[in-house]
């Protein structure tokens, strides 16, 4: 920085907010900022007035010199009126220095000097910065959250998927089990409880339109000889013969199942009596005429039928209707097998009479 030039001889800096004598050399603005806007032109004949120094004018300012020669030219100018224009006059050498304080001393008065507005602009970039980190640390966050929302949103919807399959799997395994608990498993017909149950249902539901029901009880003619004779699982291949034969003459109202052994029910809704023993009479045919195709073939493989009504005048009791099916059953069993008897006032008594009666 360039030196200011040398006050004349014999002239002491201006004080504060004085002007400065003529031919007194003007400050110079090295470092000095440019004055506000709202600062008042300088005098054209006159160097613009130093910023008061921060030191506080109750301080002695007679040891400035020593203390601080940078700020001392400005912060303790002579005056008459003062002590202080007492002290001897700055040595040339401390004069030749005073110049460059001023920029100091004048940034320094800028903060805090009483008269001059406060550094708002300054302030107001820090302010900036603080908001911006606050929303950048408020979006952060915000986004932290967001993920870990997606995160745990992903892992419920894995769950739930996994649970609806686990449920998927659970339904079918039930369906399953209901049906394997309701079917035969070696003829995949009802077993007798099912058959029972879905049997009572229909009686009652046709009790209330006094429709009639028809109960076929069929049963294998001396199967047990067969069984001696080729061994069960011929016996097991003849069962399956029957099913498949009944199944083909059946209609899909038509309920069909396995009472125990080599014994079967059918309920046929909807059909006359004569209908009913038509469709028996055809099943005990074509049991017949297939049994050559079992293996070996088994000619006596026959079928003994009863067949009996429920109806408005015969009342809707299921166990009523079996006994009279199972009565008409062991007649057919009596006239020599091969048959069917279809049970009449006339039938049911003799036979119930001589066989344990069983119930659905
Ligand atoms: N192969 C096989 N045999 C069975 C099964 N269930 C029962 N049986 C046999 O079926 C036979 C049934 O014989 P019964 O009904 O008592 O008499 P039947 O020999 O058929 O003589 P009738 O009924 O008087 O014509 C028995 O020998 C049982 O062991 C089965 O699931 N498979």
């Amino acid at each position: 920085q360039q030196a200011p030039p040398p006050p004349p001889a014999g002239m002491r800096p201006p004080p504060p907010g004085m002007p400065p004598p003529p031919g007194f050399p003007p400050p110079p603005r090295g470092n000095l900022p440019p004055p506000p806007p709202w600062a008042p032109p300088p005098h054209s004949d006159a160097p613009p007035l130093p910023a008061v120094s921060p030191v506080s004018p109750s301080q002695p300012t007679s040891d400035a010199p020593t203390n601080n020669s940078a700020a001392t030219p400005l912060s303790t100018p002579a005056s008459p009126a003062s002590p202080v224009a007492a002290a001897p006059a700055p040595s040339p050498t401390t004069a030749t220095e005073t110049p460059q304080t001023p920029s100091n001393a004048n940034a320094d008065t800028a903060v805090t000097g009483p008269d001059k507005p406060p550094r708002a602009t300054s302030i107001l970039p820090w302010l900036l910065l603080l908001a911006l980190a606050i929303v950048l640390l408020a979006w952060r966050a915000s986004l932290r959250r967001s993920q870990q929302l997606a995160l745990e949103t992903e892992r419920l919807s894995r769950q739930q998927r996994f649970l609806k399959s686990a449920h998927n799997q659970l339904q079918e395994k039930s369906q399953q089990l209901k049906k394997l608990s309701m079917h035969d498993p070696l003829t995949g017909v009802l077993n007798r409880q099912a058959f029972a149950a879905e049997l009572r249902e229909r009686i009652d539901h046709l009790s209330r339109y006094s429709q009639p029901l028809n109960l076929i009880m069929l049963d294998l003619d001396n199967f047990k000889t067969i069984n001696d004779r080729h061994g069960h699982l011929v016996g097991d291949a003849a069962l399956g013969l029957v099913t498949g034969v009944v199944r083909e003459q059946l209609v899909s109202d038509d309920l069909f199942g396995r009472f125990g052994g080599d014994e079967f029910m059918i309920a046929c809704a909807g059909r006359s009596l004569e209908d009913c023993a038509t469709l028996a009479n055809a099943i005990r045919t074509a049991v017949s005429a297939q049994s050559g195709s079992l293996t070996p073939p088994i000619p006596t493989l026959t079928l003994s039928m009863g067949l009996a009504q429920a109806n408005a005048n015969s009342g809707y009791m299921p166990d009523e209707l079996f006994a009279r099916a199972d009565a008409a059953l062991y007649a057919a069993k009596q006239r020599g097998r091969n048959c069917v008897v279809v049970a009449d006032d006339g039938i049911p008594a003799m036979p119930v009479m001589n066989v344990p009666r069983r119930h659905l």
